[in-house]
């Protein structure tokens, strides 16, 4: 299982959640309660573990402002809320090779199978998150979606692709969502923060502790 925690905007606590085990962190760089700059960023990654990965998170955002934050901040792959037409995912796997993490996000509020199958003729994207959406926020949201709806879509449609679950998971619910959805990874922000931009450390290793033991119970995940 795959676990990122997202939102980080200090040192502390980008340490402090891969110490406790994660695979990856994220970096939002949209407009948002935990907003970070390129150069912010770029102090924090270079004291991080090599095999943790940072992601960044970017919202109908330029190629040229991606791949500018990638080269200076230090990522090893991005979170895109852009369409996925947008042919953004292309140009950034040209750039920055096989081993970069690219992560389309598509919304739970709209029609999955046919979001899914959009995605997965766009070779270039190697995952996707499924997310919940506000009247006023794209992501980070808090909130969860129909889990057992999505199940049923999932089944019917995501063969190949690397699903990563977000929206309102927390370490009490995180367990329900891998047993539901059984997905490649999950995603966490809200669930795992003190107030908005900085983390609870325990919560944050509960977050990791549930999500791992969820997930030793699974067969395998749906997707891949
Ligand atoms: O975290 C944000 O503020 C944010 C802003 C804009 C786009 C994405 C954002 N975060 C992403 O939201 C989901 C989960 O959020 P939550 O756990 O429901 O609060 C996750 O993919 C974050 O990367």
């Amino acid at each position: 299982m795959w676990v990122k925690i997202c939102g980080n905007t200090s040192l502390e606590d980008a340490r402090g959640a891969a110490e406790a085990g994660a695979d990856a962190l994220g970096f939002v760089f949209a407009p948002s309660k935990r907003q970070v700059t390129v150069e912010q960023v770029a102090v924090i990654t270079p004291h991080l573990p090599e095999q943790v990965e940072k992601i960044g998170v970017f919202v109908d955002a330029s190629f040229e402002e991606i791949a500018h934050a990638v080269e200076v901040a230090g990522l090893t792959g991005v979170q895109l809320h852009s369409a996925v037409h947008s042919g953004l995912a292309t140009r950034l796997r040209a750039r920055f090779g096989p081993d970069f993490r690219l992560l389309q996000v598509i919304h739970y509020q709209q029609e999955l199978t046919s979001q899914l199958t959009a995605v997965r003729q766009n070779t270039a994207i190697d995952g996707v998150l499924i997310d919940s959406r506000t009247a006023t926020l794209v992501g980070g949201t808090g909130v969860r979606f129909d889990w057992p709806a999505a199940r049923r879509a999932l089944a019917a449609s995501a063969e190949g692709l690397k699903i990563v679950v977000a929206g309102g998971l927390d370490p009490i619910n995180v367990a329900e969502a891998i047993a539901t959805l059984q997905p490649w990874g999950v995603d966490v922000v809200t669930g795992v923060e003190a107030a908005p931009g900085r983390k609870d450390h325990a919560k944050v290793k509960a977050f990791l502790e549930n999500a791992r033991i969820a997930a030793s119970k699974l067969n395998t995940p749906i997707s891949v």
